[in-house]
């Protein structure tokens, strides 16, 4: 059966009172997002995009940030020239939800529209 993609879902209101993924969980999802890291303790997903210049880093933090008011969640992204690195976590609830995963396979479709040079995790 195959379910819609991370990719093709939206995320949902962040709610407080809502358990953050076990790292079970969080492990389960990561597999549909490999190129991610899980970090502190599968509280959080990172992932180092490589781009050609800054132009093209700063194209990407951009789109990244209208999705991220489009979906009412928003990552951390600190980038320079050829690289951003984008940290997800929801914060309501000091760790991992699904709308975390969603956010990022929705970012790895943008880097991969922008021409992004390659991906290292
Ligand atoms: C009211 C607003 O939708 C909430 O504060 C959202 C905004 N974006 C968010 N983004 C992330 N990463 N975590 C949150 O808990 C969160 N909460």
């Amino acid at each position: 059966m195959t379910g819609s993609s991370l990719a093709e879902k939206t995320c949902t209101p962040c709610r407080g009172g809502v358990p953050p993924l076990t790292p079970a969980e969080a492990e389960g999802y990561h597999l549909q997002a490999p190129d991610w890291s899980l970090m502190d303790g599968a509280t959080r997903i990172e992932r180092r995009f490589r781009f050609k210049d800054f132009l093209e880093a700063f194209a990407f933090v951009s789109r990244a940030a209208a999705l991220a008011e489009t979906e009412a969640h928003h990552p951390d992204i600190s980038f320079g020239w050829g690289y951003a690195v984008v940290s997800l976590r929801t914060k309501k609830i000091k760790g991992l939800h699904e709308n975390d995963f969603i956010m990022a396979a929705k970012l790895d479709r943008i880097a991969d529209g922008t021409g992004a040079a390659g991906q290292e995790a």
